[in-house]
């Protein structure tokens, strides 16, 4: 308890995993907690203060999915292992208990098992901090499970924008800041748990050492000239991770310097709203990502994410990536061949920095080995066309050729023919290591088996010699090898002359169990032979893990490479199912867009065995002098499948990546902004109509005319006039002070007059046809406003009750005879509605009397006689199912 004591103090905000033996045991609250959440019996141990002590435990082999419910659930795990054996532990003493400590902190951010990450997703650990003037600041990320690591500098009030483009699983914040605005709007918006440090931690002297310590340099310009805030931001972040790793050296690649604005800045209402990575329902189905994403590989999955979470505004870096696409594109036997040699190449990315970390076991040995083989074929067949590849390509398929690199080379050679085909997860358990890679540890294995033979002889030997033909040499943990007999042959076993030789060690119901002096020698000998052989194999496995540390620069690269030539291959593979086409990028504010379609909405309808309609865009303000264009039309029409559309383009092409468009010219943009859709934000005390007006603000606030934006129905969360009004301004704004490139879809009418005064806006509409008493919807863009909203047919449509849709059409009639007048509406004085008899109440344009109704009223029912009743029935039957 004192050792358990004195332990748990350090981790007080952590459940403790208190290693004993085979299990991992919880006490205390730690104990009630973890039982709670893992539904696991709770029971208790020994007194504390004269109280029993609460105690839970999980068996130490299957600890992997209870730590991830617990994370899961929200807690933090302190890891403490038996750091010596008891054997250790009994030469100190014979009373010595063995020493315990915490080897690991386990955190939603600092994963990085296979079992507790998404394969296809990175895993960002983030850390912000603030510079002294409190206007700079910088955000410090890595991923503990690749161990990539990113640093970005940019301006405060960017904090929560850039933040939100990693998929944040920790996000760390120094007390000291807490009180600073940008933070506190980064805090509150932020979707992981947040993790709050000591100001110390968080300081630019601090970071700078953490940094020199880390990668082992003397001057920190070997890695860039970092402010004062990215040092703060760093030391925050390597404090924590070297927090977590229980003091054992960090392993995270060098950092990557990144410029904020390297990235096309996307909003986090935008992110939601477009649906990037995640629906609305929060599926990876349904959104772009989900929708695009055709890699084979774990590293290209996670690089492909993040290019879409983070798309370029470098021209040059955008036109690389897009050369590699396009190259594969000409080319889809290429892809096949490609695609499938990646297929067979499991995560090394992962699988290096568990080895490094030292929570590796065999199977990321076999993983590495696997994966350098895999990418060597792939690239050998991409140089075996002998043509001239894209850059990207052409250094992919460099760090990928085993021949250029000899010590890769060898090592995935070693690889091969060390391991055996199915190792174990934990080196412990042992047999990975193939027959015939090591001579001493073959030597080791064949004197434990040529024992076991020996044994094998030794039981026909006590047979023979006793009679006893049932008698077999068994094994188990308590006993250690022992002579079995069933019951009635004990007593022979243990009377004189059989005694001398068989020792008496336990007697069950129905068998009786003796050891033997050559037995127990035997015994001794295969235990003997058997450590070794572990001992023999653990240091191979050593020798491995020390080669691949060495080696990790390399690898890195391979890793780097895979993704790169599996996401370029993906990409054109998609293109092909979507018939993409390569955007042409310029430097204005061109949009340009021919046959332009909906990535995600085109692949659910296609799914249901329905086409897209493809429309144009342009709003390059060149030609027509366009750029922004209000869109009308009926509900249901496509006005926000068309808004998205250009949105998503915009992000795919500044991805490097196809668009599904016959043709595509595009202008690049520094930023991209949607206000869509409109949801509450309840928990931060916002109505769907703040929410919408605080979202308008941003767009007109921060807009350039290198902005894309698109806004859909803004102003409908009000009052009609009202909402009118606002609409109307933030037209005018958009057009005249933010010059932006832009959508602006709106049910109010009375704004498409609004051109006339606007020399950059122009009304596109989208079409619908009224057909017998249907409404058809022709998803097709036509110039000019639209001429009415169809919005009681599509209620109708929707399935509201008649009476309702009757009496919408009819206060419908009477708004449009009177519209400025809204203090006379019905609305308000519904006292003075007619009543709804059949008469007033259908509106004609909405339900014309069909032929049944006709034929109903022409009933005589008195005059009828009972045969042309049932006639009768058969008519309106007949003609109501006409
Ligand atoms: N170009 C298109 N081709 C085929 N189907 C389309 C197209 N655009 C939209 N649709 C279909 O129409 C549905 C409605 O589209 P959307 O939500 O864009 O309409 P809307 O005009 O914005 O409606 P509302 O005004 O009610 O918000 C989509 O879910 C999709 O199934």
């Amino acid at each position: 308890m004192a050792q358990y004591l004195s332990i748990k103090a350090r981790h007080a905000d952590a459940l403790l995993f208190f290693r004993m033996g085979d299990f991992y045991e919880l006490f205390f609250e730690d104990a009630i907690e973890a039982a709670k959440v893992l539904d696991i019996t709770l029971t208790s141990r020994g007194e504390y203060d004269g109280k029993p002590i609460p105690m839970a435990g999980v068996p130490y082999h299957a600890a992997e999915g209870y730590l991830a419910r617990l994370i899961k659930a929200g807690c933090r795990v302190a890891v403490c292992e038996q750091t010596e054996t008891p054997a250790e532990a009994k030469k100190r003493g014979s009373k010595a208990i063995v020493n315990r400590d915490i080897v690991r902190i386990v955190t939603p951010g600092t994963l990085t098992e296979d079992a507790l990450l998404p394969a296809r997703q990175d895993q960002a650990l983030a850390a912000i901090a603030l510079g002294t003037g409190g206007t700079e600041a910088a955000i410090a990320v890595c991923d503990v499970s690749t161990g990539r690591f990113d640093v970005t500098a940019l301006a405060a009030d960017a904090l929560a924008d850039s933040l939100m483009a990693y998929p944040l699983s920790e996000l760390l914040v120094s007390d000291g800041d807490l009180d600073k605005t940008a933070v506190a709007n980064t805090v509150a918006l932020s979707s992981a748990p947040v993790t709050f440090r000591p100001a110390r931690s968080a300081n630019h002297k601090a970071g700078e050492n953490l940094l020199k310590e880390t990668f082992n340099i003397a001057a920190l310009e070997a890695l860039g000239d970092f402010n004062r805030a990215e040092l703060a931001a760093i030391g925050l972040l390597l404090d924590y991770v070297k927090l977590t790793q229980a003091g054992s050296e960090i392993r995270l690649d060098p950092p990557v310097r990144a410029r904020s604005e390297g990235h096309l800045a996307i909003d986090p209402a935008t992110r939601t709203s477009l649906e990037i990575d995640r629906s609305m329902r929060g599926d990876r189905n349904g959104s772009l990502l989900g929708t695009i994403d055709r890699t084979v590989t774990a590293p290209g999955a996670r690089l492909l994410a993040a290019r879409l979470a983070r798309p370029s505004v470098d021209r040059e870096e955008i036109e690389a990536r897009l050369d590699a696409v396009s190259w594969f594109a000409d080319d889809r036997d290429t892809v096949e061949t490609v695609r499938s040699s990646l297929k067979a190449a499991p995560d090394l990315e992962r699988a290096r920095t568990r080895l490094r970390l030292g929570r590796g076991g065999p199977r990321d040995l076999v993983a590495i080995g696997r994966a350098l083989v895999a990418a060597h074929e792939a690239a050998s067949r991409l140089t075996a066309l002998g043509t001239v590849l894209p850059s990207r390509i052409s250094d992919a398929t460099q760090a990928l050729n085993l021949n250029k690199d000899a010590s890769l080379a060898e090592l995935s050679r070693d690889l091969e023919t060390a391991l055996s085909e199915n190792p174990p997860t934990l080196a412990r358990d042992g047999g990975f290591i193939a027959q015939g890679w090591d001579a001493a540890l073959d030597e080791a294995r064949g004197l434990r088996d040529d024992s076991r033979q020996i044994i094998a002889a030794l039981q026909a030997r006590y047979a023979d010699d006793t009679g006893i033909s049932a008698l077999k040499i068994k094994f188990n943990n308590v006993l250690g090898y022992f002579v079995d007999v069933p019951a009635r042959h004990g007593d022979a076993l243990m009377k004189p002359p059989l005694s001398e030789t068989f020792i008496h060690r336990q007697t069950l119901a129905s068998n009786v169990r003796f050891s033997t002096q050559e037995l127990s020698e035997l015994a001794g000998k295969i235990s003997r032979a058997e450590d070794e052989a572990k001992g023999r194999e653990l240091a191979i496995f050593d020798q491995f893990c020390s080669r691949i540390d060495e080696l990790n620069p390399s690898l890195s690269r391979s890793a780097s490479a895979i993704a790169e030539l599996d996401v370029a291959a993906a990409s054109a593979e998609w293109a092909f199912e979507a018939d993409a086409v390569r955007p042409a990028l310029t430097d204005d504010t061109t949009f340009k867009a021919t046959g332009l379609r909906h990535p995600v909405v085109e692949a659910a309808l296609k799914k249901d065995g329905q086409g897209f309609t493809a429309n144009d865009l342009n709003l390059s303000g060149d030609d027509t002098g366009t750029h922004l264009l209000l869109v009308t039309g009926p509900n249901m029409a496509g006005k926000s499948t068309y808004l998205r559309q250009g949105a998503l383009a915009v992000i795919l092409a500044q991805s490097g990546l196809f668009v599904p468009a016959r043709s595509i010219t595009l202008g690049l943009c520094d930023r991209i902004f949607s206000r869509v859709g409109a949801s509450d934000d309840l928990a931060r005390g916002r109505s769907t109509f703040m929410v919408e007006m605080v979202e308008t603000a941003a767009i007109l606030n921060q807009a350039t005319e290198r902005s894309f934006v698109i806004m859909d129905e803004v102003g409908r969360g009000t009052s009609t006039w009202d909402g009118l009004a606002i609409a109307w301004a933030a037209v005018e704004h958009l057009h005249s002070v933010n010059k932006s490139r832009a959508l602006f879809a709106t049910h109010y009418h009375e704004l498409t007059k609004l051109v006339e005064d606007l020399p950059g806006a122009a009304n596109a509409s989208l079409r619908a046809k009224e057909w017998k008493d249907d409404l058809v919807f022709l998803h097709e863009v036509q110039s000019g406003p639209a001429d009415k909203s169809y919005g009681v047919q599509v209620a109708k449509l929707a399935g509201l009750p008649k009476k309702a849709v009757r009496r919408a059409g009819q206060i419908l009639k009477q708004l449009e005879a009177e519209p400025s007048a809204p203090e006379s509406l019905p609305l308000f004085a519904a006292a003075s509605f007619t009543p709804d008899t059949e008469d007033n109440a259908v509106p004609e344009e909405i339900v014309p009397p069909s032929e049944a109704d006709k034929a109903l009223q022409q009933i005589d029912p008195d005059s009828l006689t009972p045969r042309e009743a049932l006639d009768l029935i058969y008519r309106l039957k007949a003609l109501a199912s006409d």
